[in-house]
């Protein structure tokens, strides 16, 4: 009998001020943990430098997160599975990912994007902030792609515990470290992310 063949999971992020980048990065360490073989990777900032120059959080995150690689269109042909981890941006997605978002048409025409799984995380600074549209209008994008949406839904305790948000992760950013009951939601979701994707794989 053969073990089967890693999951291989694109998890793609903009962050600010650094909430998602944590996000992104206890997902990939319960991704990893579940066998699966990981990208992380952030989208390429849109914003003028002379603009995150007048922020000293906004550079400084900028700097953090120097070292991780650029998300191109090859990684999700690459990828069976996509995780994305957005900031709340006036009820959406940031920019950043939007302009990501709009470099897919190529891989979307010829079909590289349907039938892969998908999940999604948002931060906002308010418990009420607008993480249930973030998270809905980048499932609404998924379905446009043919993805196969995999939302935690109520599958855990652990979602209970962090906000009780069963479109996915949502953290209220305030510039502290993510919680304990923050992270369980994220792990969850990433592991069943990987589990539902490798049963599809067979
Ligand atoms: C332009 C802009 C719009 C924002 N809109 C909202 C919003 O509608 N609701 C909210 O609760 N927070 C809002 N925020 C706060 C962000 O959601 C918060 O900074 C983000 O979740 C932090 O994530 P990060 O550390 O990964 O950048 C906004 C922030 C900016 C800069």
């Amino acid at each position: 009998m053969t073990s089967p063949t890693p999951v291989k999971l694109a998890i793609v992020y903009y962050s600010t001020y650094g909430t998602n980048h944590a996000m992104a990065q206890a997902a990939a360490e319960a991704a990893q943990a579940a066998g699966a073989e990981v990208r992380l990777l952030k989208v390429a900032e849109t914003a003028p430098q002379a603009v995150i120059d007048t922020q000293d959080a906004w550079k400084a995150q900028q700097e953090r997160m120097a070292g991780v690689p650029t998300a191109s269109a090859a990684d999700l042909e690459w990828a069976d599975a996509f995780l994305f981890s957005s900031p709340t941006r006036f009820g959406g997605a940031a920019s950043q990912i939007r302009a990501y978002i709009d470099t897919l048409g190529g891989l979307w025409g010829s079909g590289k994007l349907a039938n892969k799984t998908f999940s999604a995380m948002t931060s906002a600074q308010n418990p009420n902030g607008g993480q249930e549209t973030t998270l809905q209008t980048l499932y609404v994008m998924a379905m446009h792609w043919g993805c196969i949406l995999v939302p935690p839904g109520y599958t855990d305790p652990v979602i209970f515990a962090s906000g009780g948000n069963p479109y996915g992760a949502s953290v209220t950013a305030g510039g502290q470290p993510l919680s304990p009951e923050d992270r369980a939601s994220i792990a969850h979701q990433a592991r069943r992310l990987v589990e539902v994707t490798q049963k599809l794989k067979g």
